[in-house]
Formats: structure tokens, C-alpha cells, sequence
């Protein structure tokens, strides 16, 4: 059906929320939102994701969109039968049951370095392929009755276009896999049958500016990708310049020329959605800490700041390791939350707080420190994401992570970048938008890095319990 409508439309179904943007595809400047809350878990009914996008778009109307675009969580797992029918709940990316078979995997094929060579990824429990695995080993009845696999983004598409013969994913999401190789960008069957004992059905890659389909309404869908890779192409990181995502995860990433290939496995050496790559190091514990800081103390958001904001750096000496839903970088499965030096002086409400936001940052300059590690150059920190929206994280950022930061003012980056790939695919061509910049916060302190996340390192790597 031709359309004379005029926006585009893109899609954020994250963990928490399906969040969608109306477009205008002319500035990218946003017409309408609307956000829908996901079910809580780390396993769930994909189609909680469909009617979460469906009542998004119906709230914000499609009739003058011309173009939508989705990108999703990224890793899930959603396993298929003959008919299409989910044969099981989806794995999320944060779902730690498959660790040992991510050590499994790891070992069937030789060791880390061989992981990272094949695909640019050592795989960890959020990986997909480790998650096939658990399946065929601990659901065999259920693995018996799949027929293909896709990710959460590929099964939205796929069924916004009416689910046509022929799904699609992306490079970016599709690196997330384990069975899709970053370096030479071809699936690696050969290590999807080693996870999951045979073959599945996967979707074929889509180019960046492709239009994979169109929904009933004749609204022209892209090709879509990973959350993280929207988010880069809302942003457009410049060199030197790397992305922190507080969200349920928190990741930091930028774009790259070359793929990759961290045998430490500390950096995923994913793809993006331009045509380059993304190397991004994910961890599984960030905005939700902040909240757990916020209820432990019985305060709201706000409060929380203000708490934090009151106490002296180093929280007195108050550490807190931030590994409350255990971790994936470093790869610590079974880890959960410590608060490490609690003494008579120093146990106030406000160096609670402060060593929580702490903390988390300091997690989160790790994460800096290994892309650095692998040859990327940061010079400074964009912030997005929920937890962005703290102001003791936008305050704290800068001395824990020893950078000039950036908040990113709030909005919805990922939604955003779909949006951005809908315009491509509408009109052949990339948009030239750019999001507007905010003023930089600079390290007030430069010895405060040091200290704190020495303190941090040493209960870390367990000299100080
Ligand atoms: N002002 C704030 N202070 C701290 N955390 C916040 C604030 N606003 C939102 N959040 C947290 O951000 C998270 C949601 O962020 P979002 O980036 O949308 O996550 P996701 O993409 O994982 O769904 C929630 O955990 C929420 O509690
Ligand atoms: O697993 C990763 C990245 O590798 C996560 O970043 C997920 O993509 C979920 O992101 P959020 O819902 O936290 O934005």
C-alpha cells in the first residue's frame, strides 16, 4: 500500500520497557513517545514484548508513519517451533544459568582465544549460544521441538512485517550471538550445531539501509539491531569519545575501523550498524543498584542523590562492590553485592549512598580500563541511559572515571538510532542529524580516581574483605 505519511517511527524494547519515538525524519526531532513496562525476570514470554510494542503504537498512532525500526535487548534467546510458536519463554541476556555451559563451550573449542578469533567473542552466560546449549541439555523435550532461533529485535521485526518466509537480524545484533563471526561477517553453523548438538534455522543478515518487509499498514520496516548499536547510531560517537549506557546493564562502547578479538573476554568485539564494529564491554549490574541503594536507604531517587551528594569522596572508606545480580564482566556468575569497611565513624545514610553511586562507577571505569586495554581511545565518557538521569552519578562520574563526561540530555538514544536506520531505509540514504551536546563536566579532582578505585580494586580482587 503507498503511504503519504510523513514520520518514522523506532522502537527501544529494552529490558524493562518497549519505549517508541514519532520522528520527524527531517531533523530527527521527536513528535510523540510512548512507553510500556516489560515483566520483571530474567526469562519471558516474547509475546509480553508484542503486546508492550502494540500498545506503545497504538498510544502514539502510526497513521502519518511511514517507516519503523526496532531495536531490541540484545543476546535473548528465542527459540522457535515449525509453526512460529515460542517453544519456551525467552532467555534474557542477564540470565546467568547457562555459566557452565559458557565454560563448556569454551573449553569444546579450545580455550578463550579460539572463541574470540572465531567470532570476536568469548562467550559468557549472556550469550546466546550458551543459552542454546543449556537448553539441549537441560530441556531436551523443548530443544526437540525447535525448529529456528532468533533474537528479541528479529522476532519483533519479523512480526511486525507479518512474519514472512524469510526473517531477518543485523551485523550488530547478530555478533552478539556466538554463531555469527564479527571478523569475517558469516554465521559460524558449525559452532551453533556444537552448542546446541544440531541445526537451527537463522535468520539471514539484512544490510544496514534495507527495507526487510512491510506491516499491514504498509509502514516500510528496517532492518533493525541491538540496543547498543541504536544507540551508536542515534549518537555517532567521534574518535576518542566512548558511550556509557546506565541502564538494567551498563555498557560502554564506540565505534571501531577493525573487529575486536579480546581473548581476555573482558571486550565483546561486536559489530555495529553502519557497516563497522562496536567493541562494547557489558555489566550486569548498574541503574538497578542505584534503586536497590534508594530502597536499602527508603528513599526515592532524589533523596538517594541528595544522600550521596552529602558525603565526602570515598564515603569514608565505605566500599561497596556493585555484583548484586552477579556479573559478566569480569565473569563472575555467582558474585552478588558487598559492602566492604563498615566502621562506627563512617556508617551514615549519606556514605550508604555514596559509596553505592560509587561503586557502580567504579564497575563501570573498569569497563572503561579494558577497552583502553584493546587499543581504544577515550578521551571522554557520553552518559545515557536511566541511571544517567542521577544527578550524584552525573556529579560523581567525572573523578571516579578520571574523564570529562558528558550527559547526554534525557532521551531515548536507543529508539532514537531505530528511527534514525527507519529514515535510512525510507529514503535510501543516512540522515545527517546529529544529537545535541551538553556542556562537559571536568575532573575537579584527579587524585580521587586513584584512591577510590584502589580501595575499590582491593575488594575486588579480594585483598580486603
Ligand atoms: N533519576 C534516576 N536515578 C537513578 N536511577 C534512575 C533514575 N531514573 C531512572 N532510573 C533507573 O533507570 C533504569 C531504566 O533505565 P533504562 O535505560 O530505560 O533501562 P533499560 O534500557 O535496561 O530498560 C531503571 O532501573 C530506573 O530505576
Ligand atoms: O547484553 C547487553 C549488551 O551485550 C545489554 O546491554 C542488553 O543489550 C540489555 O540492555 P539494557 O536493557 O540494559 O539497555
Amino acid at each position: 500500500m503507498a503511504r503519504s505519511a510523513t514520520y518514522v517511527a523506532g522502537v527501544d524494547s529494552s529490558t524493562q520497557a518497549t519505549k517508541v519515538l514519532v520522528v520527524d525524519p527531517a531533523d530527527g526531532s521527536v513528535v510523540r513517545e510512548a512507553r510500556r513496562p516489560h515483566p520483571d525476570g530474567t526469562e519471558v514470554d516474547p509475546r509480553a514484548w508484542w503486546d508492550a510494542l502494540a500498545g506503545a503504537l497504538g498510544e502514539v498512532g502510526t497513521d502519518d508513519v511511514a517507516a519503523i525500526g526496532v531495536a531490541g535487548q540484545q543476546h535473548g534467546m528465542v527459540l522457535l517451533d515449525e509453526s512460529g510458536q515460542p517453544v519456551r519463554d525467552a532467555l534474557l541476556w542477564n540470565d546467568t544459568r547457562s555459566a557452565p555451559d559458557a565454560r563448556a563451550l569454551i573449553d569444546e573449542l579450545g580455550g578463550a582465544a579460539a572463541w574470540a578469533e572465531a567470532v570476536g567473542t568469548v562467550p559468557v552466560a549472556s550469550i546466546t549460544a550458551t543459552k542454546l546449549r543449556w537448553t539441549s541439555r537441560a530441556e531436551p523435550d523443548t530443544a526437540a521441538r525447535a525448529r529456528s532461533v532468533m533474537l528479541p529485535h528479529d522476532w519483533l521485526t519479523w512480526r511486525l512485517a507479518g512474519a514472512p518466509d524469510e526473517p531477518t537480524t543485523d551485523r550488530g545484533d547478530a555478533s552478539g550471538t556466538g554463531y555469527w563471526s564479527t571478523v569475517t561477517g558469516e554465521y559460524r553453523h558449525d559452532l551453533l550445531e556444537m552448542a546446541f548438538g544440531r541445526s537451527l534455522s537463522v535468520p539471514r543478515v539484512a544490510s544496514p539501509g534495507e527495507v526487510v518487509g512491510r506491516t499491514p499498514d504498509g509502514l516500510a520496516v528496517s532492518a533493525g539491531t541491538g540496543d547498543n548499536a541504536g544507540a551508536a547510531l542515534a549518537i555517532g560517537p567521534a574518535a576518542g569519545e566512548v558511550v556509557i549506557s546506565i541502564g538494567t546493564s551498563g555498557a560502554v562502547f564506540t565505534g571501531h575501523d577493525q573487529p575486536s578479538t579480546d581473548a581476555s573476554g573482558l571486550v565483546a568485539g561486536f559489530a555495529d550498524a553502519r557497516g563497522g564494529y562496536l567493541p562494547l564491554v557489558c555489566t550486569l549490574n548498574a541503574a538497578r543498584v542505584l534503586g536497590a541503594g534508594a530502597g536499602l536507604l527508603g528513599v526515592d531517587p532524589e533523596g538517594f542523590d541528595e544522600l550521596a551528594r552529602a558525603a565526602s569522596p570515598g564515603a569514608g572508606g565505605l566500599v561497596l562492590l556493585p555484583y548484586l545480580d552477579g556479573e559478566r564482566t569480569p565473569d563472575r556468575p555467582d558474585a552478588q553485592g558487598r559492602y566492604v569497611g563498615l566502621t562506627t565513624t563512617n556508617a551514615t545514610r549519606e556514605n550508604l549512598a555514596r559509596a553505592t553511586v560509587e561503586g557502580m562507577l567504579c564497575g563501570l571505569a573498569d569497563a572503561v580500563d579494558a577497552l583502553v586495554e584493546q587499543g581504544v581511545p577515550v578521551r571522554r565518557a557520553l552518559l545515557i541511559g536511566g541511571g544517567s538521569r542521577s544527578g550524584a552519578v552525573a556529579d560523581l562520574a567525572p573523578d571516579i572515571l578520571g574523564l570529562p563526561v558528558e550527559v547526554l540530555s534525557p532521551q531515548e538514544y536507543v529508539a532514537l538510532g531505530a528511527a534514525r536506520q527507519a529514515a535510512w531505509a525510507l529514503h535510501g540514504e543516512e540522515p545527517g542529524w546529529t544529537v545535541a551536546r551538553e556542556t562537559t563536566r571536568e575532573v575537579t579532582d584527579s587524585s580521587i580516581s586513584g584512591e577510590v578505585r584502589a580501595r575499590y580494586a582491593d575488594v575486588r580482587d579480594g585483598r580486603a574483605r
